[in-house]
This record gives C-alpha cells, sequence and structure tokens, in this order.
C-alpha cells in the first residue's frame, strides 16, 4: 500500500508519515523544501524521539519523497497511491489542488478506477472539504460523477504538538508522546483498512471543536498574552499567572460553549482540559510564542479558534469577555516575521483599529463582540508588554 503524504514538515513526519508507516503504507513525501526531500530520498528512512524522560528512538523506514515543486511527478504519484494525506499548512491546500486534480485526472481514466480518500490533516473546520472544493475547480465538468464516486475527502482532526526544532539531522524530530488523529468515517468509502492509532467518527464537528477551540485557542492565548509579557515560549509563558490565569479563563469560555453545545459532560471536560494545560506545560518541550501565534489573519478568521467560539457564546447567551481580550492581544502581535502579523500591523495604521477588526474577524462594527474587542484593545498598549 503506498500513501502519498504533503508535506514533510513536523507533523508529516512526526505524526501522520509515523502512523501510516506503522500501518504497512509506504509513505512518499511530497514537499517543496529540497533538503528533506532530498535526505530522504538519499536515506529512505528517518528518526523520531518523544518529549518524555525515555530515550526511546524510533526509526521510520521504507519512506520515500518527491519534489512537490514537480506537478507532473506528484501527479503520477498521486495516480498510483492508495491514499493521500496532507500537512502543509490549510492556507497551501489551494496550492497543491493543481497537482492533485491531475493524479486523480489520471485515476479516473482507468476503465474501474481504484477508490482513493484524500485526507487532509490541518488545524482547520473542514480542511479536505476545502481542499475538494479547490480540487474540484481544476477537474473538468465531465470527471464531476467519477470523481464524487471515487475520491473521498474524510474531514479530519489531528491533534500532537510538534514545536520548531533544530537537530544537525534535518530529518530527526522530537514530538509529543501524545497523540489524536480523528477521522470521519461517515466521508469514506468502503475498503480502506483502519489505520492503527486513528479514532474513526460518524460526524466529525464534536471532535474537531473540542479541540480546535480547547487545545488551539488555549495555544494561541498563551502565545499572544505571552508575547506582549516579553515571554519567548509557550512554557514561559504559562509560568506567569497572570498568563497562566487567562488561558485558563478562555478555556472556561470555550469549555462551556461545548458543554453547551455538544452536552459533554462537564466534569470530563474539565480533566480534558487539565490534560492540555499539562501538555502545554511539557518540560521536555520547548515552543515558540510566533510558533503557536503564527498566522494571525488566520486565527481571526470566523470560522477559527477565538471568533467561532465568541459568536456561538453570544448565541447561547454565555460569556466571551476572555475570548475578546486574547483576539485584541493578537491584533498586538507586533511579529516581523509573520506576513500576517505585519499585515494586520499595517490594516492598524492605515485603516484603523474599528475597520482592522471588521475586516480580519468578520464582526461588523457595530456587533457586540467588536466593541468587547476594541474595548480589551484599548486596554493594552504595544510596547506595555504586559497583561493590562
Ligand atoms: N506542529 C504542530 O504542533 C501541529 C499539530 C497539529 C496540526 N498541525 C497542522 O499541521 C500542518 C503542518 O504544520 P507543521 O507544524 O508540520 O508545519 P511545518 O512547516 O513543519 O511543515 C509544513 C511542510 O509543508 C511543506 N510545504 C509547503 N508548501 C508545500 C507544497 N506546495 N507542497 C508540498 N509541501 C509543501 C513545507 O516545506 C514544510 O515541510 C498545519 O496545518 C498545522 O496547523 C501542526
Ligand atoms: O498550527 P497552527 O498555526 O494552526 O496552531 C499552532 C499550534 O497551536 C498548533 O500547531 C498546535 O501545536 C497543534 O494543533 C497541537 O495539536
Amino acid at each position: 500500500m503506498k500513501a502519498v503524504h504533503f508535506g514533510a514538515g513536523n507533523i508529516g513526519r512526526g505524526f501522520i508519515g509515523l502512523l501510516l508507516s506503522r500501518a504497512g503504507y509506504e509513505v512518499v513525501f511530497s514537499d517543496v523544501n529540497d533538503t528533506l526531500v532530498s535526505a530522504l530520498q538519499s536515506r529512505r528512512a528517518y528518526t523520531v524521539s518523544l518529549a518524555d524522560s525515555s530515550d526511546e528512538l524510533i526509526l521510520v523506514e521504507g519512506v520515500d519523497a518527491i519534489d512537490g515543486k514537480d506537478a507532473r511527478l506528484v501527479a503520477e504519484t498521486v495516480a498510483s497511491a492508495d491514499l493521500v494525506t496532507t500537512a502543509v499548512g490549510v492556507h497551501i491546500l489551494k496550492h497543491i489542488a493543481g497537482a492533485l486534480a491531475q493524479g486523480i485526472a489520471l485515476r479516473l481514466q482507468a476503465e474501474q478506477p481504484s477508490p482513493l480518500h484524500v485526507i487532509a490533516c490541518e488545524n482547520a473546520i473542514g480542511g479536505s472539504t476545502q481542499l475538494k472544493e479547490s480540487v474540484l475547480g481544476h477537474l473538468p465538468v465531465e470527471l464531476h460523477e467519477a470523481f464524487n464516486r471515487y475520491i473521498a475527502f474524510p474531514d479530519a482532526a489531528v491533534d500532537r504538538i510538534v514545536p520548531i526544532q533544530h537537530h544537525e539531522d534535518p530529518l530527526h524530530v522530537t514530538v509529543e508522546p501524545f497523540y489524536e488523529w480523528v477521522i470521519d468515517r461517515s466521508a469514506m468509502l468502503p475498503g480502506l483498512p483502519d489505520i492503527d492509532g486513528v479514532h474513526y467518527v460518524d460526524g466529525l464537528e464534536p471532535y474537531i471543536e473540542r479541540k480546535l477551540f480547547t487545545v488551539n485557542t488555549g495555544h494561541c492565548t498563551a502565545a499572544y498574552h505571552g508575547y506582549l509579557a516579553g515571554c519567548r515560549t509557550i512554557q514561559e509563558a504559562l509560568a506567569s499567572a497572570s498568563v497562566a490565569a487567562e488561558v485558563r479563563a478562555v478555556l472556561e469560555e470555550t469549555g462551556a460553549v461545548l458543554v453547551r453545545k455538544y452536552g459533554f459532560p462537564a466534569d470530563e471536560h474539565a480533566r480534558y482540559i487539565d490534560k492540555i494545560l499539562s501538555r502545554f506545560t511539557n518540560p521536555h518541550l520547548s515552543d515558540e510564542v510566533e510558533r503557536v501565534g503564527r498566522s494571525p489573519i488566520r486565527k481571526l478568521s470566523p470560522n477559527d479558534r477565538l471568533v467561532r467560539p465568541a459568536l456561538l457564546a453570544l448565541e447561547n447567551g454565555l460569556p466571551y469577555g476572555h475570548l475578546a481580550f486574547a483576539m485584541a492581544a493578537a491584533l498586538r502581535f507586533d511579529d516581523a516575521d509573520d506576513a500576517e502579523a505585519a499585515e494586520i500591523q499595517q490594516s492598524l495604521r492605515s485603516n484603523g483599529l474599528s475597520a482592522t477588526i471588521a475586516r480580519y474577524s468578520g464582526l461588523a462594527e457595530d456587533h457586540p463582540i467588536h466593541a468587547e474587542i476594541v474595548r480589551r484593545y484599548e486596554a493594552t498598549r504595544p510596547h506595555q508588554r504586559g497583561l493590562a
């Protein structure tokens, strides 16, 4: 069995590639990073270690790589694969869609095409569905019926913290011991063998929202407030009592939404929050606030980890003030190396606070959450780097 995995980065090697290889797949990574591609091609293996007190080194063998810039080669490799997965970043999905569509078109030429599952392992609601829409846009209408019959794009939720890291060996990756990979079985075609370690569910929404609105909302809250407090890492941020209190407060807000919406038992959800906070403070990891806060435009978008739970809170008459405070801190995330952070700062200078909030969050200027973000923003100052 062959899997093509787009993105030989931290999650690609440290999570998805590892599980697929253990499940018996020959994993072919497609990446645009020449260093990673040539190292994988020459060694056909890499190592993973766990961020705990063990010194276990996991060897992942039988892997290969192709140059993701070579669309023809990517298409041919997809044409002969049993499974396609991605971990490239949700904003990159549209860039891989063309070659993926070419590969799918090649498969669909066969008299009896073999089914294919394409699973986006990104931090987004409906990542595979978004990829499917992009791929469809590259395919002629006459292929759409066969496409819908033979190609499935089940949505997924993936959870494993893998910080940016630098090792002498560019392929080695250290990952936290915890992982969770949930796939929407209801969107799958018959015949794909279960992958060990994957949790299959009928209906992904509770899983992706619980993960995104707890792990990722808590994480970016720590990153944005930590950044303002002058912290370098998430571990440092959570060592600050004021930042840790904000993170817990935001998780109480999203927790109330999740318990109301999905009926999770409150004590079970409280344990889920505690477990996540303990993962953030793993002393064997050092995770920079710039990574966790990266792409603030994406994180402030209407369907993502801050605005969506705040809207659900408002709809249900629940509090959202700490979520608004995290959004205000996101607007102060002034990382010059982050193109989205730089764009927000430019918009604040050119268009002002109110228009910038409306533009990136989708919240109209007379929306109550918009007003709360303005109030919270005005209570912090950029160079103060401390909680108001
Ligand atoms: N790191 C984590 O803790 C974590 C956990 C869960 C989910 N995620 C999600 O997984 C995704 C990847 O995150 P990551 O931390 O592994 O990032 P990463 O930067 O380490 O890896 C992304 C890889 O994609 C490659 N890439 C970029 N454009 C490409 C293209 N056109 N074709 C093929 N490859 C391309 C990059 O070269 C890089 O190797 C993101 O959506 C992220 O939100 C990350
Ligand atoms: O990858 P992002 O930018 O969506 O979010 C940054 C982190 O919160 C994220 O990568 C977490 O480490 C991960 O989602 C844990 O499962």
